[in-house]
């Protein structure tokens, strides 16, 4: 199985994925075809800011699994292509925080005292002492426009150096600013009050051009940094602002396009201080990211959770053991309640009762949702069920009751148009031994692999030997049977566990003898 790296990432993330059995390919410099080439056979990819990775590269890796991002903005990823092709995509969204937030403070400081600009002059042999004088960031007002992970470390940073605290950031509590000391305001507020203004949001519609030439005015006489993304900040606009001295200066280090056209207007301008996307390069930043990276490509990989997938049912890791199977009991349940369903879909329900209704069941129902739209979709799993049921305007519903009848915990998955439904619930005996044990109301006992044949049958005496010398005539052997009855001499439901498929003229054949009101047949093998 080949593991693609497009983007340098630390050994420590390689070598725990040759450990783990894979086949790791690097491609540092692969661009166009060669890029499309080398995904081609791949089951993970995992990238940096470097690849850009859009629905014709995903459309090139029919095998892919997962990408997975070593740092933490996937603005370069198109998540929802990703999603649509039923590929994870998953970040490191804590490794490389306090690299990026220590960059901030670095260039906010080499900002303020034009460290870049003296270290030059010296170099080239110059004391060009009197020409500069800096600004203290002690007692002065930071602006941070984005207050997550890498905004509240540097609110810390910076607050402990003496700074006052102003921020701008509408999905963060008020609790959470108070705790760090800092006043949550609009930011046009922000940006009239701060002396320095940086910047933590991630690229989205949102934020793209969030600081154009109105915005740069209102932080007339301040200084502005950029360690977040590139396209946030107009990049014209801020040139102009500190060419002509509306800003002081400003500090770079991501840019709309990277890397950072030798031409643009930024370089011309002597306080503006640059790095190329430096944030996150410190060696423990890249052994953090490597490694988490790789931790997620092998969990996909191995079918087990992706804590930090961005379009995938979240589980927690402890959590796992105990719903795995029946994330398999789900799917199998989905697929039997659409192979014994007529009608049109309009709703599927997943209903959870006894001990598994305590548990986080998102990657249950989307294994259910998988089940019921496997024959519909060539490729769908847990990543994009969700997706393709709000596609097809299938309404997904899950309810949950601590009580359960006989068994600890059931599963029932329920597809109807609103009329007519079809209810399959399953269970597990003895932890983990999945069994059917009731198809619409009747009582039964199926162990769901395999060949399986639904019978529906007026309860007549003679069916099931009629149903066994059909099955038997055309040597397909019997491994189990359980027959559910509502009332003696009403009508059947019989199940029967096959070692061999069943052809569409035995099911005709079945079918044809009066006592029999529907024989269906489903294949529940679990090749795709
Ligand atoms: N230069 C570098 O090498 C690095 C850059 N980064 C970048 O730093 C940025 C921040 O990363 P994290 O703090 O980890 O992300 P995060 O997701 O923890 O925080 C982002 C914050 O921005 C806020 N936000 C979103 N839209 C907003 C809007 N329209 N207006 C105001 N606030 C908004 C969110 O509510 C959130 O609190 C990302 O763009 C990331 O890619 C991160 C690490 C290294
Ligand atoms: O983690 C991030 O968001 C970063 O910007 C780091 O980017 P990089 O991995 O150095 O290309």
């Amino acid at each position: 199985m080949k593991v693609l790296v497009t983007d340098p990432i630390a050994d420590a993330g390689l070598d725990r994925l040759r450990e783990a059995g894979f086949d790791v390919v690097t491609a540092y410099d692969a661009e166009g075809d060669r890029l499309h080439e080398a995904v081609s056979d791949a089951v993970a990819l995992i990238v940096r800011s470097g690849t850009e990775v859009d629905a014709e590269l995903l459309d090139a890796a029919p095998d892919l699994v997962i990408v997975g991002r070593a740092g933490i903005g996937v603005d370069n990823i198109d998540i929802d292509a990703a999603t649509d092709r039923g590929v994870i995509v998953a970040n490191a969204p804590e490794g490389n925080v306090r690299a990026a937030a220590e960059h901030t403070v670095a260039m906010a400081f080499a900002a303020a005292r034009s460290i870049p600009q003296a270290h030059v002059r010296l170099k080239d042999g110059e004391w060009a002492k009197s020409e500069f004088l800096g600004t203290e960031l002690n007692g002065k007002t930071l602006g941070i426009v984005g207050l997550g992970r890498v905004g509240q470390e540097v609110a810390k940073k910076l607050g402990n150096i003496g700074m006052d605290l102003v921020a701008y950031d509408p999905y963060i509590s008020e609790t959470r600013a108070d705790q760090l000391g800092a006043e949550l305001s609009d930011l046009e507020t922000v940006l009239d009050r701060a002396d320095f203004c940086t910047v933590h949001t991630p690229l989205t519609p949102e934020t793209a051009n969030m600081l154009g030439e109105e915005q740069l005015q209102r932080l007339e006489g301040g200084y502005l940094v950029n360690c977040a993304r590139g396209g946030i900040v107009d990049e014209e606009a801020l040139a102009a602002a500190v060419a002509d001295g509306t800003l002081k200066g400003a500090a770079l280090d991501v840019f709309a396009d990277e890397p950072l056209d030798p031409d643009s207007p930024l370089l011309d301008v002597d306080e503006v201080v640059v790095t190329p996307h430096l944030g996150a390069s410190t060696e423990a930043a890249q052994e953090n990211v490597a490694t988490s990276t790789a931790d997620q490509v092998v969990a996909a990989l191995n079918e087990e959770p992706v804590i930090n997938a961005l379009n995938a049912p979240s589980v927690d890791r402890a959590a796992f053991p105990r719903i795995r199977p029946y994330i398999d009991l789900a799917e199998t349940a989905g697929r039997i309640a659409v192979g014994l369903y007529d009608g049109r879909i309009n709703e599927v329900e997943v209903e959870y009762a006894g001990d598994i209704a305590e548990e986080e069941v998102d990657l249950v129902t989307a294994s259910a949702l998988r089940g019921v739209f496997r024959p519909l979709e060539s490729r769908v799993n847990t990543v994009n069920a969700n997706q393709i049921a709000e596609e097809r305007g299938i309404d997904v519903t899950e309810s949950k009751t601590s009580q359960s009848d006989v068994f600890q915990s059931r599963v029932s998955v329920i597809v109807t148009d609103g009329d007519s439904e079809v209810r399959v619930c399953g269970t597990l005996f003895a932890g983990d031994d999945p069994r059917i044990v009731q198809i619409d109301g009747y009582r039964v006992d199926a162990i769901p692999h395999g060949h399986m044949l639904v019978a529906r049958n007026h309860d007549k005496p003679g069916v099931i030997g009629l149903i066994g010398t059909v099955l038997g005539d055309h040597d397909i052997n019997i491994a189990g049977m359980f027959n559910g009855r509502e009332t003696i001499g009403g009508e059947a439901l019989t199940v029967y566990s096959l070692d061999s498929e069943v052809p569409e003229d035995v099911v005709d054949d079945i079918e044809s003898d009066e006592r029999i009101i529907r024989a269906q047949y489903l294949d529940l093998n679990n090749e795709e």
